[in-house]
């Protein structure tokens, strides 16, 4: 039988909240056996760039990566905040280490080729590339894996991905050694029906019905590679993927309480 691995995303909103990433932190420290955190960082980014006088452009959820952007993410991601990340799980007794994809090469990636847009230094993750037992050497001897939004190109360059396809495609690639549950936390209750109403979470989703809201136009933002990418790992094999509020992680994995938005196959 397959062992069981928590894949947890942690977005932007909260990490940019010291409070809220510390409580965050402390319940995803208690989760019990073998776990990932996959973290974000977007709005830390985009307040550093504009500190540094750099205007930030987001095209259907993903950033715009110029040279002095990727300096900025890299500094924010692969430094700030994923160094930080560590050493407060370092002090909930939580062994993790912090990743790159450039870091023992676990994430190559190709540069987006420029269409109706030029992203710069986005990367795109290569299919079948991540080789799981990798990752699984540093899970099978006790470590818990932090990974930033970045990626490299192999020629030098590191690359800017989506958080949440990078959570994605590691959930895919471990779902051969693991039975992978994936989470995406934020600072909502779940897919919400409607914007205004933080209760209207919807406690399932089908690709079907994901399809149709998205037409009307309910699906906006950053929700849109997140549900995108969420979906692509339940049809690839991830055994459930969750969409919930980051105060709820604790409830979710340690307490067994069924909250956010669950997706469903309904192919
Ligand atoms: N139907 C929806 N339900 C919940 N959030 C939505 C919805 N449509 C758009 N959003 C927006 O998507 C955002 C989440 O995407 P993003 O900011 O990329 O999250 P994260 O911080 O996890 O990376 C929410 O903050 C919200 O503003
Ligand atoms: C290419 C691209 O868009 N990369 C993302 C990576 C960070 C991220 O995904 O952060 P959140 O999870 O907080 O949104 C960005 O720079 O915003």
């Amino acid at each position: 039988m397959k062992k069981t691995l928590n894949l947890v995303k942690i977005g932007g909103n909260i990490i940019d909240d010291e409070t809220k990433l510390n409580q965050f932190l402390e319940d995803f420290a208690q989760i019990p056996g073998l776990k990932i955190l996959v973290h974000g960082g977007g709005k830390t980014a985009t307040e550093m760039s504009s500190n540094l006088g750099l205007e930030t452009t987001m095209v259907n959820g993903l950033r715009i990566t110029d040279a002095e952007t990727l300096r900025v993410v890299t500094m924010v991601y692969g430094g700030l905040i994923n160094k930080t990340i560590v050493a407060k799980l370092q002090a909930q007794e939580c062994n993790a280490i912090g990743f790159t994809g450039a870091d023992a090469n676990l994430i190559p990636a190709s540069k987006r080729a420029a269409g109706k847009y030029d992203f710069g230094y986005a990367g795109d993750i290569i299919p079948g590339v991540i080789r799981g037992e990798k990752i699984a050497f540093f899970l099978d001897n006790g470590l818990v894996p932090v990974f930033a939004p970045l990626t490299h190109d192999k020629a030098g360059s590191l690359l800017n991905t989506n958080a949440d396809t990078i959570a994605s495609a590691l959930a895919i690639a471990l779902s051969e050694q693991y039975e992978t549950r994936l989470y995406y936390c934020f600072e909502k209750n779940g897919v919400l029906s409607d914007m205004k109403d933080e209760d209207s979470v919807m406690e399932e989703l089908t690709l079907e019905k994901y399809r149709a809201i998205k037409h009307e136009g309910l699906i906006s933002k950053g929700m849109l590679p997140k549900l995108d990418n969420a979906f692509k790992a339940l049809l690839a094999g991830v055994s459930s993927v969750v969409i919930c509020h980051a105060e709820e992680i604790g409830n979710v994995l340690v307490h067994h309480k069924k909250t956010g938005t669950e997706l469903k196959n309904n192919s």
